[in-house]
């Protein structure tokens, strides 16, 4: 058990994140309280009775009206009008911070709904699955992950020195980096390919009935993979890419060069231009585990080896 690095925190979202922050942050001892809150009803009553807060909330400014931290913890899309309805109901000397995976965007909305005297750090924990709701959540998610601060010009170095503490609580390891580059970083690891994973299985679901059946009864490693990425929430995927838009953009584009290219060397039977770019990208996976970032089995953004071994639960 470590020591409370907040006595009371309030968690804004109870879906995977928020429930597995809540549940991390009890089990380590790093929060002498935790107050629950999330928009929907339904998941309030299910967060009420699965138990994982000291108390479940029934507005967000009764949430945060006694926290030392406020998480922000619902998708990116929603983050700039929760700022402004808590705005009134902080307590002096509080620290808000968030977990959404885009950071430019999300700190130009909350920033100009919090009043300028409250510290804002920006954060994006690299660890998740494809499940969504408040049964998904487990207080190990973040532990052997990278945990990612952008500060902006809100973030005091005080409290940027607390969430990181947190973070490194909670198990994970601390990067700091500038929001515009996180941006860039995760167009290209995360939001790419989560878009590829949507657009794939979507053109499979388009197919011919027949088709479609054979598709999924003899679907092999590689369609699987993409079927676990593109079960990932709706909604929150859909905040994403709509404010992360010039980033994604700009790595679509050169993914659709490189997919021409690679359409070229199909027609003109270019074999050893195939096995060139196909021993280049063996080499990064391998890079990758040798790194310790990840072992042979498929388990998302690691450190070190092993599972998640979590509860998948979806909502
Ligand atoms: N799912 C993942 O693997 C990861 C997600 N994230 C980020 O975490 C955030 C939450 O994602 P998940 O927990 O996966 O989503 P989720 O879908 O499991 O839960 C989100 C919850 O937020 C609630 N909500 C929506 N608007 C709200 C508001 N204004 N106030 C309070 N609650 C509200 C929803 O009712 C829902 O229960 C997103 O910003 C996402 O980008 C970050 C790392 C990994
Ligand atoms: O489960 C997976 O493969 C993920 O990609 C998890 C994930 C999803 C979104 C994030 O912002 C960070 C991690």
């Amino acid at each position: 058990m470590s020591r409370p690095i907040f006595d009371t925190v309030a968690i804004l979202g109870l879906g995977l994140i928020g429930s597995s922050l809540a549940h991390g942050l009890r089990d380590k001892g790093l929060a002498s309280r935790v107050v629950g809150y999330d928009a929907s009803e339904d998941v309030r009553g299910r967060a009420k009775a699965l138990g994982f807060c000291d108390e479940i909330a029934a507005t967000p400014e009764a949430a945060v009206a006694t926290a030392d931290l406020v998480i922000l913890s619902m998708p990116v899309g929603a983050a700039g009008a929760a700022a402004k309805a808590i705005a009134g109901a902080l307590k002096p000397g509080v620290v808000v911070t968030d977990v959404g995976g885009v950071k430019a965007a999300v700190i130009a909305k909350v920033e100009a709904a919090l009043p300028e005297d409250i510290a804002f750090v920006p954060g994006h924990p690299i660890a998740g699955t494809e499940h969504s709701g408040p049964e998904a959540g487990f207080g190990s998610l973040f532990e052997g992950r990278w945990a990612i601060l952008t500060p902006s010009e809100r973030t005091t170095d005080e409290a940027l020195q607390q969430v990181s503490d947190l973070w490194h609580g909670l198990g994970s390891d601390v990067e700091i980096m500038t929001p515009e580059h996180h941006d860039l970083v995760l167009a290209t690891t995360s939001h790419l390919p989560h878009l590829i994973a949507f657009n794939i299985v979507g053109t499979a679901a388009d197919m011919e009935e027949v088709t479609r059946s054979e598709v999924i009864k003899f679907s092999a490693g590689g369609f699987r993979d993409f079927t676990r990425i593109a079960a990932s929430d709706p909604v929150m995927w859909r905040d994403i890419f709509l404010n992360n838009k010039e980033a994604v953009l700009e790595m679509l584009g050169r993914f659709s060069e490189d997919l021409a290219a690679l359409q070229r060397m199909i027609r003109w039977e270019d074999g050893d231009a195939l096995q060139d770019l196909f021993t280049r990208t063996r080499a990064i996976r391998r890079g990758i585990i040798e790194a310790g970032q990840e072992t042979e089995a498929p388990d998302f953004g690691r450190r070190g080896a092993g599972d998640t071994g979590g509860p998948k639960s979806d909502s």
